[in-house]
C-alpha cells in the first residue's frame, strides 16, 4: 500500500498504569498534509516517537509506507524528521550539518536547498553552538524540506520562528505537497494548521477525538448568527439547533448547532434587516474540545 504514507494501528503507549497514547488508529495518505493538534501533554511527541521507531509501542503498530516503524533502517529511507528541540553539534557549521544530513538521508535537491537557505535567511557559515533556537530549527527545516523523502514528520517546527519565517514555512509545506510529499505536522499554531493542512487530527489525553478537514470540523461545531430586525422579536427558545440566545441593541445573537432550517423558519415571521453567520475559528473549535475536563 504505497499510497499510505503513515499508518498507526491501535497504537498505545503506557507508562506504568496510565496510557499516554491510547489505541490510536490513523492513516495519512501519500501527498497529504496532516495536522496533529493537542494541548501540552496530550501525547503528540510520544506518538511521533513511536511513528519514528524511537519509542516501542506497548501495543499496536506503526508503519511508514508499509514498513514497520520499528524497522528504523528501512523506514527512515522514506522520511525526514524535524524534532521539537533541534540539537546541533557545537563545532559543525550549519552548512556542514546540511551536508551531513544530505549524505545520510534519503537524497536531496541541492538547488532547492540553496533556495531554502535564502528564503529562511540562514547563515550556514556559523558553528552550531552559536545558533539561536529559531536558527537551529531553520537548519533542520532546510535539511528536511530539501529532501526528496516522500514523508516529512515535523514536531512543532515553528515554535521558535518569527512571523516572517512562519510565512516561509507555510510556503515550503505547500511546495512539499505540490511535489507529492506527505507532511505530518504536530503544532500548537492553529492558524498555521488551518492554512496548510488537508486534514486535522485532534488528540486529547492520548486519544484521537476527531479526524476531519477544517471545513468538516466547522460544520460539526456551532456558528454564530447575528440578526437585526424591526418589529417584535422572534421566539427562538426551544428552536432545534439554536442555543445561547442573547439580545443585542437591535436584534439577537445565537449559536447555531444544527441545520439552519428551524432557525430560518422561526425568523421568517419577522422583518429581518440584516443576518450574518460567522463560522467558528479553529481556536473556538479547540475550546469546544478542551473546555471540559478530559475523560480518564
Ligand atoms: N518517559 C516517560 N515516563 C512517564 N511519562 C511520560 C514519559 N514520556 C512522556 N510522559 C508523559 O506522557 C504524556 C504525554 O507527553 P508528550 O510529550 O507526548 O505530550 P505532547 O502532546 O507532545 O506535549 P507538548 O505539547 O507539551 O510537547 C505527558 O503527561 C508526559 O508527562
Amino acid at each position: 500500500m504505497d499510497d499510505i504514507a503513515l499508518r498507526a494501528v491501535h497504537l498505545t503507549k503506557r507508562y506504568g498504569r496510565s496510557a499516554v497514547v491510547d489505541d490510536l488508529t490513523l492513516e495519512v495518505p501519500a501527498g497529504q498534509v496532516f495536522g496533529f493538534l493537542g494541548p501540552n501533554g496530550a501525547g503528540k511527541s510520544t506518538t511521533i516517537r513511536m511513528l519514528l521507531g524511537l519509542a516501542r509501542p506497548s501495543s499496536g503498530q506503526a508503519f511508514v509506507f508499509d514498513v514497520d516503524a520499528a524497522d528504523a533502517r528501512r523506514a527512515h529511507t522514506r522520511l525526514a524528521y524535524v524534532p521539537a528541540d533541534v540539537a546541533l553539534w557545537p563545532q559543525l557549521t550549519g552548512g556542514e550539518h546540511l551536508e551531513l544530513f544530505a549524505a545520510t538521508g534519503p537524497g536531496i535537491d541541492r538547488v532547492y536547498r540553496d533556495e531554502l537557505i535564502d528564503r529562511f535567511q540562514l547563515d550556514p557559515s556559523k558553528p552550531g553552538r552559536t545558533y539561536s533556537t529559531g536558527n537551529r530549527q531553520k537548519v533542520a527545516l532546510v535539511a528536511a524540506f530539501a529532501t526528496r523523502a516522500p514523508l516529512l514528520v515535523l514536531d512543532e517546527p515553528t515554535s521558535g520562528l518569527d512571523p516572517l519565517m512562519e510565512r516561509e514555512f507555510r510556503t515550503a509545506v505547500t511546495a512539499a505537497r505540490e511535489r507529492g510529499q506527505a507532511v505530518f505536522l504536530s503544532s500548537h499554531q492553529l492558524a498555521e494548521v488551518e492554512a496548510v493542512c488537508d486534514r486535522i487530527g485532534i488528540l486529547r489525553a492520548g486519544r484521537l477525538v476527531e479526524v476531519a478537514t477544517v471545513t468538516q470540523l466547522r460544520a460539526l461545531h456551532r456558528a454564530e448568527v447575528t440578526v437585526t430586525f424591526t418589529g417584535p422579536p422572534p421566539q427562538l427558545d426551544g428552536t432545534p439547533g439554536v442555543g445561547a440566545v442573547e439580545t443585542t441593541g437591535d436584534g439577537l445573537r445565537f449559536a447555531l448547532t444544527g441545520p439552519p432550517g428551524p432557525a430560518l423558519q422561526a425568523l421568517a415571521g419577522t422583518q429581518v434587516t440584516t443576518l450574518s453567520v460567522r463560522e467558528p475559528s479553529l481556536a473556538e473549535i479547540f475550546l469546544d474540545y478542551y473546555g471540559e475536563p478530559a475523560p480518564r
